[in-house]
């Protein structure tokens, strides 16, 4: 983990809605080299700071850095982006997603999508529209991975998906990841995620509280990322 020139920095990050700060001076700071599991509370903020950080969610105050520049264009080519929407046209073939990819991104291998397509034994000739939601949710994770980008914004991405299918997806997540990549995931699923997390960020009421390494926190509390996330919003 390069922990010395972070790709990520937020400092007082705040954005309200009609008033409302959806985040309130919210700080991080976050290296290359790992998988973050960004957890809290429903409405706690975390998809309004990965929309910020993925520059699709403008008007906040505070200093946002994405490896030294502000969200723009230039920080959308390094980032992809997960949204915990559907994005992509129904009538659309893998096909033609993974041509739209091509055209928008790039940093995009479609040799990448195309063996996590395989991973999931995904049919190329079905629409999105005739797919399933876990099986629409596979393809985009299969085209945000297949990006060889510097950082990937990951909203609930497994959400949808059958218990058997998540560590597939999980696999799919870490494959073909370089060590100068980071990876941001904010999930409810925690157990099923902690396998492959090497930090976590606990947010609340639009504010960062805790911070920290999976293996520290479990040697210093003696629980696992899930207990612990009982432990502190009990
Ligand atoms: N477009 C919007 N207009 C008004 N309020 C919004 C908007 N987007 C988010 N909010 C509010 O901002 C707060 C944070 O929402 P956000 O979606 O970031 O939370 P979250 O942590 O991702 O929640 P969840 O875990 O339920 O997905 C909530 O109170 C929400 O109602």
């Amino acid at each position: 983990m390069n922990e010395d020139q972070p790709i990520l920095e937020v400092r007082d990050l705040t954005k309200t809605f009609s008033g409302f700060p959806a985040l309130a001076g919210l700080n991080l700071q976050l290296g290359t080299g790992q998988v973050v599991g960004l957890l809290g509370e429903n409405g706690c903020g975390k998809t309004t700071l990965l929309k910020i950080l993925a520059g699709v969610l403008q008007g906040y105050s505070g200093h946002v850095r994405i490896n030294g520049m502000k969200p723009s264009p230039e920080t959308k080519a390094i980032v992809s982006f997960l949204p915990d929407t559907s994005f992509l046209a129904n009538s659309a073939t893998i096909p033609q997603c993974i041509d739209l990819y091509r055209d928008f991104f790039a940093d995009f291998d479609p040799a990448r999508t195309e063996d996590l397509l395989d991973l999931f034994a995904l049919p190329r000739d079905k629409k999105l529209s005739e797919m399933s939601k876990g099986m629409r949710e596979k393809v985009q994770i299969a085209l945000a991975m297949g990006r060889k980008a510097r950082i990937y914004l990951l909203d609930e991405p497994i959400s949808g998906v059958d218990p058997a299918a998540r560590d597939v997806l999980l696999q799919a997540i870490t494959r073909h990841l370089d060590s100068d990549s980071l990876v941001l995931i904010s999930t409810h699923l925690i157990h099923d995620l902690e396998p492959i997390l090497d930090s976590i960020v606990m947010m609340r009421a639009g504010r960062v509280i805790l911070t920290g390494q999976v293996d520290d926190l479990r040697g210093e509390h003696g629980l696992s990322m899930d207990q612990l996330f009982r432990k502190v919003y009990q």
